[in-house]
């Protein structure tokens, strides 16, 4: 499969080392708006760029007619936009806010474990994220995917980065040079404390899952999620 690469650091280096891993090569690699975006020689676009040029991106492949991943995180505000451009394309795109397997797992325990505390308001619901100091975006995006489906199953009906009102669950946004992400949820009350944590050790699991997403989307149309690819839950 030939893939471009939207966005060549930290993880579009990753990416490209798996890729090649699993036999892929690299078609196209874009740094700056103001590199040429030739889809000419392309099955698949994965972005992995800023949350700035991430929208640009997924329309540029679009537009090509060329299937699209993005993983880019904090342009969320504008996925309603690039869902009905899809459409209007008849293209095929996927946004994961975590592509890793064990984030993926992690979101079904979130899930659960927020359905059973849902009948507990004596417990107060936070999340901690910890990512390397070079992240533009806070919270990050798996932490919102993570209030989101806490707020679904719960009386909670909002996430803060500060000082939380009633209703409202904290997102403590902690960034420590080189941690890869790190995020926890703890339900804690007078009595005790319940916590689930995942750990990324490095960004393999991240751009595993990305390429694992862009083998299965090539010869598809429609707006798709991790849930579709890893066929958990
Ligand atoms: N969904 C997931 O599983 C994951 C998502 N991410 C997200 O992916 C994004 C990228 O993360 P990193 O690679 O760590 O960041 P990075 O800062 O290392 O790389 C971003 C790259 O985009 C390039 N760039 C600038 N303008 C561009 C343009 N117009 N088009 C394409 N590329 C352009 C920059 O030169 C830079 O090299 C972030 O939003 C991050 O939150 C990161 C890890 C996992
Ligand atoms: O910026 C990162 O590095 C990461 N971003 C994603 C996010 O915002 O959730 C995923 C992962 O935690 C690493």
């Amino acid at each position: 499969m030939k893939i471009a690469l939207l966005g060549y650091g930290k993880m579009g280096k990753s990416i490209e080392t798996i890729a090649l891993n699993r036999n892929h090569t690299i078609s196209l690699k874009v740094s700056s708006a103001t590199t040429a975006f030739d889809f000419s020689n392309t099955d698949v676009a994965i972005d992995f760029s800023l949350p700035t040029t991430a929208v640009a991106n997924i329309k540029r492949a679009l537009d090509a007619g060329v299937p699209v991943i993005s993983g880019t995180t904090g342009w969320l505000d504008q996925y309603q936009d690039i869902l009905d451009y899809c459409k209007e394309k008849n293209g095929a795109f996927l946004y994961a806010s975590n592509f890793s397997l064990g984030v993926n797992i992690f979101f079904e325990i979130n899930k659960r474990l927020s359905e059973l505390m849902s009948d507990f308001p004596e417990y107060t619901t936070s999340i901690e994220e910890i990512h390397h100091t070079q992240k533009l975006d806070a919270p990050s995006g798996t932490a919102i995917t993570l209030a989101e489906q806490i707020i679904e199953n719960t009386n909670y009906n909002n996430w803060t980065l500060d000082q939380p009102q009633p209703k409202e669950i904290l997102i403590d946004a902690k960034r420590i040079e080189n941690v890869p992400g790190t995020h926890e949820i703890t339900y804690n009350s007078e009595i005790d404390a319940i916590s689930i944590k995942h750990t990324a050790h490095n960004r393999q699991g991240f751009a595993l899952g990305a390429v694992i997403a862009a083998e299965w989307i090539k010869d598809k149309k429609g707006v798709f999620s991790m849930k579709d690819v890893l066929n958990i839950g």
